[in-house]
């Protein structure tokens, strides 16, 4: 299974938590983690394997969309900031849609990536 992970500057401290509620999880060998540049350096400090691609506004949140557009992610869990401005919310938006067109699982908030994560668990056991 491969898990995608963004957050914005103002969710990354709860992106790190609501990961670290699912180390055992997530520490699994057949879980793979691939995160935008910033946010993954954050996760990695949490002490999590993870791939880092560009930094959002770099590019790194298309480089997610091209993973979902290609089917190689089961579950994209994006931490919005809704209260801040993005420069590249034309990429945010894309990310977002490019998930719709392909029916990839999206959580943009802890309380719906929970529901999902103990879902996936329930069915893992
Ligand atoms: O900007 C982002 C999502 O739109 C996240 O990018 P970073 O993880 O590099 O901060």
């Amino acid at each position: 299974m491969k898990i995608a992970l963004i957050a914005h500057d103002g969710k990354k401290a709860d992106m790190v938590h609501f990961l670290s509620g699912f180390r055992d999880e997530l520490l699994k060998k057949d879980v793979s983690l691939v995160a935008t540049g910033t946010t993954g350096k954050h996760i990695e400090k949490a002490g999590f394997e993870v791939e880092k691609l560009l930094s959002g506004p770099l590019g790194g949140d298309a480089q997610i969309a091209a993973l979902a557009a290609q089917k190689e992610l089961d579950l994209v869990i994006f931490f919005r900031d809704p209260l801040d401005k993005h420069p590249h919310e034309p990429d945010v938006q894309m990310l977002m849609r490019i998930c719709d067109v392909h029916n990839i699982p999206l959580a943009t908030n802890p309380a719906a990536a929970d529901m999902i994560f103990k879902y996936i668990i329930s069915l893992r056991h």
